[in-house]
């Protein structure tokens, strides 16, 4: 099959990153927000883009999803059958429908007066019109269009169940608790069949409890799907808990890039999150563990 103007061909690699993003740059007037940034994310596994307030973290997620034309740079996305899209070449419905790239928001975008089962049927309103042939009769009954619908139906069940959602398919979407609301979000865009799942903050606003239930999905979409996850987050809980790969921003910046366990120590890393120089680390992170040690001290004394 011929290649279309956003595809390349294939490399062969060792390793299988579905995501490269290589010499990043992005300008908003006189500001660089992002500035030659370069990560990958593999397939298979969740990577977790953070940072302090005004890193840069959404700016790229904007760009890798198509909201945003980078000034400079390359973002290339490799599906498991091999075919590659230059994402900065894309529109955003483009990269949506032929990359299967599908996002979430920092704020819920759900339609709150349909039901839950409804909110994950629209989701697959594409492939169900394409069933219909866009003709009336499609839509009134014809086999193909049956099939599908009958199809969708079945997908949306699957990750209502996923989610823990089945009890509520037939309740308001808005009628939700807000971390259900959450969970909602990510199964419809689970229903488009991803290859590629970005999600901007989706532990924002939780309680304890709704972050369990979230790192749970995750982790099933992940292990179940095999659906790679590039996430945004700030609630470390999160970060630490479930992603196999953490990338850091620091002022447009790449400043770390590895494990959790790797990131966390990094002192490049503690000095960005506490706000110190570079040569102050030191001295900070000496009396973190002083502080640390004194309150061992003080629980052991208990
Ligand atoms: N559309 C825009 N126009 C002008 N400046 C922008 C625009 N979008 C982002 N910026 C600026 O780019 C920088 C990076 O912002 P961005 O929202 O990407 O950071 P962030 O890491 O996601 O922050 P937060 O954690 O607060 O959401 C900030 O200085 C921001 O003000």
């Amino acid at each position: 099959m011929a290649l279309g103007a956003n595809t390349v061909a294939t490399n062969t690699m060792t390793n299988d990153p579905i995501l490269k993003v290589e010499h990043l740059s992005m300008r908003f007037g006189g500001l660089m927000a992002i500035n030659d940034l370069s990560f990958e994310a593999q397939r298979g596994e969740i990577t977790a883009l953070i940072g302090p307030n005004g890193a840069g973290k959404t700016t790229v997620f904007n760009c890798v999803t198509g909201f945003y034309k980078p000034t400079m740079g390359m973002i290339t996305m490799r599906q498991k059958a091999g075919k590659e899209f230059l994402l900065e070449r894309m529109a955003d419905f483009e990269i949506t429908r032929d990359a299967k790239v599908a996002r979430t928001f920092q704020n819920i975008r759900l339609f709150s007066g349909l039901t839950v089962l409804e909110n994950l049927l629209v989701a697959q309103h594409n492939m169900l019109m394409k069933a219909s042939g866009y003709t009336i009769l499609g839509l009134l009954g014809l086999p193909a269009y049956k099939h599908a619908s009958a199809e969708s139906i079945e997908i949306a069940k699957h990750w209502l169940e996923k989610a823990h959602l089945i009890e509520r398919a037939d309740d308001p979407a808005g009628d939700l608790p807000y971390g259900a609301q959450r969970r909602l979000e990510i199964a419809r865009a689970m229903c488009t069949g991803p290859e590629f799942l970005c999600l901007d903050e989706p532990a924002a606003g939780l309680n304890p409890r709704e972050s369990l239930a979230l790192n749970e999905l995750l982790r099933s979409i992940r292990k179940d799907s095999g659906t790679s996850i590039l996430l945004i987050e700030h609630d470390m809980s999160v970060v630490m808990e479930i992603s196999d790969h953490v990338v850091v921003l620091e002022y447009g910046q790449k400043i770390s890039d590895g494990t959790p366990d790797h990131v966390k120590n990094d002192p490049k890393v503690i000095a960005a999150y506490l706000g110190v120089e570079d040569d102050e680390v030191e001295e900070v992170i000496e009396e973190i563990e002083v502080i640390a040690e004194s309150e061992g001290t003080e629980g052991g004394s208990h």
